[in-house]
């Protein structure tokens, strides 16, 4: 390789490894809860599944501003919008909230 050459990881696909994850694309967010009971590393220092901020000395510095910022959006859209399944889903698969006692 040459000096100064720049390199691209693919983060993306690292995230949809089919080796890592099963049925990567399928949207399954309870598969996150089942992951180091409930505690998934997105930060790559225990593992590497998925870096959506990247990952060691230059990680995106603002990742816990972005998951504070994405939990009240999403609160924001459950609050906002009468939410119904477009096909047959199991919602109770986990009937609890996390974080309640
Ligand atoms: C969902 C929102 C965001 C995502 C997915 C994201 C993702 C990323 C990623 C993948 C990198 C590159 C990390 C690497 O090279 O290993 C990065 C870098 C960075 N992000 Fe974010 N980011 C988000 C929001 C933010 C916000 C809100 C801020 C500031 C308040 C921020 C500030 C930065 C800075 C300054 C860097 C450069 C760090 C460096 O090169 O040392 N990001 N971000």
């Amino acid at each position: 390789m040459p000096n100064n050459a720049t390199v691209n990881f693919m983060v993306a696909e690292i995230g949809w490894d089919p080796e890592v994850w099963e049925d990567p694309i399928a949207f399954e967010p309870e598969r996150f809860l089942e992951i180091g009971g409930g505690e998934f590393d997105f930060t790559g220092i225990k593992e590497i599944r998925m870096i959506p901020f990247g990952g060691g000395r230059r990680m995106c510095p603002g990742y816990t501003l972005d998951m504070l910022h994405l939990e009240y959006f999403m609160a924001n859209l459950v609050w906002n919008f009468k939410w119904e399944t477009a096909w047959e889903v199991d919602l109770w698969k986990k009937p609890e909230f996390q974080g309640q006692s």
